[in-house]
């Protein structure tokens, strides 16, 4: 059983918090674009209904977990890296690709087009039983081709043409761009990313699947516990809280000049969840002057580095603190040092217990310092509870953006950039 809870008290009870008015005013706006949003519904929602993109992800990872490989790579950025990343740190083991006994290949991320980082996985792996993913949406991204570009002549060299055809996948539109050319030419295999899916709404696509189901994860239970937030959303509309999220950091934001939302989870685990949140928040709702910042941090960690800031710095923030309640693999605190009063209270206590005091304290300390914040409770961490949040935390993205009124579903502000690098790379027509 999925439990994910949303709790606002802190955003409504804190001086400087929401008023009971505005968030009356606004329920209008907010139950229309709601209704906007399942009457037409974006591409995403689709995909915890359907198994039309797990089984050819699911077949293909059995095909590689069973081929004797050592190592994957998967190449891409953004949108076609955050989430599978997310997935991976949040639900394998830490120290995954240092375990001597695992249940398939080693996992590496080649996403910044870092020569020191590439250089480190190609120092890693094991090239004659290596698989290579190529991520691209566009099917053109630079950081990506290039990647993809120093990874192939690796495999090649290391596996001939043959090895690296048989062992490299792409993960692209169904029908266009660069990568789907060279797919057609080189007789690569490819699996789609529904051209109605975004890059930052893709985690439960191929995009996410793939890598999910390579390392061992459960990927049908991503699917499942997404599948129960669309239901309760559907059923629940604005009442649901997910979507009623959508108002109180719109609210925030644009009646109380909070224009910054740090996601601190209170488990390591989720700390690269947090990062693909900030993408799905800043690209979807920054622009035509509007949107709020979001940022990521990590209880306890960030205490004692931000913390400081967030209870007594500039009024522009709403903490969202994201509370675990079942921790994987608790551990107990001995008891020693007894007679030494600032250690010896620790022992008996549990690590997670510690962890989940402080969110308290936390949680605490900032509303009686008059500094909104807000919790989403997990019962714990695992496939079937991100699936529920990735759902809801892009449902609510998307009905943020019609309050905000803006498509959230482009990002125009990138392009020029690309054009510059492009021009400076000497890509012809630029
Ligand atoms: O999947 P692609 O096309 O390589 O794009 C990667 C990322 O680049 C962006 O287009 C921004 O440049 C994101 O929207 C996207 O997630």
């Amino acid at each position: 059983m999925v439990r994910v809870s949303f709790d606002y008290t802190n955003l409504l009870e804190v001086e400087g918090g929401i008023r009971e008015s505005e968030l009356s005013d606004l329920r209008p706006r907010l139950e229309r674009a709601t209704d906007e949003h399942l009457q037409d519904p974006p591409g995403f929602t689709r995909l915890p209904h359907t198994r039309d993109l797990l089984t050819p992800s699911k077949a293909l990872a059995e095909e590689i977990r069973t081929s004797g490989a050592t190592d994957f790579v998967h190449v891409g950025i953004g949108g076609s890296s955050l989430g599978p990343v997310a997935l991976h740190r949040a639900l394998n083991h830490p120290y995954y690709n240092a375990l001597a006994e695992r249940g398939g290949p080693r996992m590496h991320f080649a996403e910044n087009p870092d020569p020191n980082t590439l250089h480190a996985i190609l120092d890693l792996v094991e090239l004659e039983s290596t698989w290579i993913n190529v991520v691209t949406k566009s099917g053109s991204t630079a950081e990506t081709m290039a990647n993809f570009l120093v990874l192939r002549r690796a495999l090649v060299e290391a596996s001939g043409e043959a090895g690296y055809r048989e062992r490299t996948i792409f993960t692209t539109d169904p029908d266009s761009g660069y990568l789907r050319e060279i797919a057609e030419r080189e007789k690569i295999r490819t699996l789609p990313i529904p051209q109605d899916v975004g890059g930052r709404y893709s985690v439960l696509t191929p995009v996410g699947l793939l890598p999910a189901a390579v390392s061992g994860l459960d990927a049908e239970a991503l699917l499942s516990g997404a599948a129960s937030c669309a239901n309760e959303i559907a059923e629940r509309r604005a009442e649901h809280p997910a979507v009623l999220g959508a108002a109180m950091h719109y609210l925030m934001d644009t009646s109380r000049g909070r224009n910054i939302r740090v996601m601190m989870p209170y488990a390591d685990a989720l700390e690269r969840f947090a990062a693909w949140f900030v993408q799905l928040w800043a690209e979807s709702l920054g622009k035509e002057g509007k949107g709020s910042t979001p940022l990521g941090a990590v209880g306890t960690t960030d205490q004692h580095s931000q913390l400081q800031l967030y209870m007594e710095g500039p009024q522009d923030k709403v903490i969202e603190l994201i509370e675990v309640e079942n921790h994987p693999n608790d551990l107990e605190i001995p008891r020693a040092y007894e007679d030494l009063e600032g250690v010896g209270y620790l022992g008996g206590h549990t690590v997670a217990e510690l962890l989940n005091v402080e969110c308290d304290a936390t949680r605490r300390s900032l509303a009686e310092a008059g500094r909104p914040n807000c919790t989403i409770r997990l019962g714990t961490v695992d496939e079937a509870h991100l699936g529920y949040l990735i759902y809801a935390l892009e449902a609510q993205t998307a009905i943020a953006g019609g309050l905000y009124g803006v498509n959230p579903f482009d990002q125009p502000g990138v392009e020029a950039g690309k054009r510059i690098t492009y021009s400076r790379m000497g890509r012809p027509g630029y």
